[in-house]
């Protein structure tokens, strides 16, 4: 396994676990950590071995956001001409489920890489929030898209244009977050959701990640044929006899990915 600076890429069984590791900047992100996870990221994505992927934090902070003091200098030519951020765009194209477990601080950058993930997990002390409008700037690794559709325009109008921080339990109630665990508990928690999705057929949850996807990109019409499409290409995989199979002779299905 490739050494990274920023982050530790851990393994356990069919998952792993990327832990963003920049203690004194609250996990800021600066564009060497966005380069790491996303090489780590896309890395595992290509090994088939790994079937769920957690992207962590610290307790304190998940991230505190796109490295404020790195982004200060920049001119608007510097960040236009190097397509600032975009390499977040490669993470959110990894086809593994990616499972954020967030204590902390998840503001701006932070909450908008927590948004990238398939699911949100938080701890009872998670904070969330797009406060970019109080540098005088907006969210720009698609936090004004994703917390839009995740939790609705009043919503999202409301924490983008006054910067205010959300708890755990409002951004559950949102819809934000898929649960709020304990913050005792948070990386069991993950671990268990990841190791649960692994277990399952890689090809069918590949599927499953791209037709849920495809409804923030299509009409109801053509990602109800999507879906359609996709679940019956599922009856060419041998998972698939063999989930069936298995249901019928009443005993747990043994998938071998294919
Ligand atoms: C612009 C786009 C597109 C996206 C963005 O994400 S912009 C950034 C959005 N995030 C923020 O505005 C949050 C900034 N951070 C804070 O407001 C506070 O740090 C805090 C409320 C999260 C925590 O406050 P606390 O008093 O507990 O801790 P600090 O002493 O303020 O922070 C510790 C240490 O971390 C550095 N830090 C924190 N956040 C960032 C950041 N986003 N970028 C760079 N550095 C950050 C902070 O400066 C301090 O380091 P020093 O003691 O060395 O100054």
């Amino acid at each position: 396994m490739t050494s990274y600076e920023n982050i530790i890429v851990t393994r356990d069984r069919r998952t792993a676990t990327i832990t963003l590791n920049r203690p004194k900047a609250l996990n800021a992100l600066n564009e060497a950590l966005m380069v790491e996870v996303v090489e780590a990221a896309t890395t595992l994505d290509a090994d088939r071995s790994v079937g769920a992927i957690v992207i962590t934090g610290s307790e304190r902070a998940f991230a505190a956001g796109a490295d404020i003091k790195e982004m200060a200098a920049q001119s608007y030519q510097d960040m236009y001409l190097s397509d600032w951020f975009t390499a977040w765009d490669r993470l959110a194209a990894v086809r593994t489920p990616l499972i954020a477990a967030v204590s902390g601080y998840a503001l701006g950058g932070g909450c908008e890489l927590a948004m990238i993930c398939d699911i949100l997990i938080a701890s009872d002390t998670a904070k969330f929030g797009q406060p970019e409008i109080t540098l005088g700037v907006i969210p720009g690794i698609g936090g004004s898209q994703r917390l839009t559709r995740a939790i609705g325009k009043a919503k999202a109008m409301d924490l983008i244009l006054t910067g205010r921080t959300i708890s755990a339990d409002e951004a559950e109630r949102a819809g934000l977050v898929s649960r709020v665990v304990p913050a005792a508990s948070l990386l069991a928690e993950a671990a268990e959701v990841a190791h649960k999705i692994a277990e399952m057929s890689l090809p069918a949850v590949y599927a499953a990640k791209e037709a849920v996807n495809r409804s923030f990109e299509s009409t109801l019409t053509e990602g109800i044929l999507f879906e359609r499409r996709t679940f019956h290409a599922t009856f060419a995989l041998d998972d698939r006899t063999e989930g069936m199979t298995a249901f019928t002779e009443k005993r747990p299905p043994k998938f071998t990915h294919h």
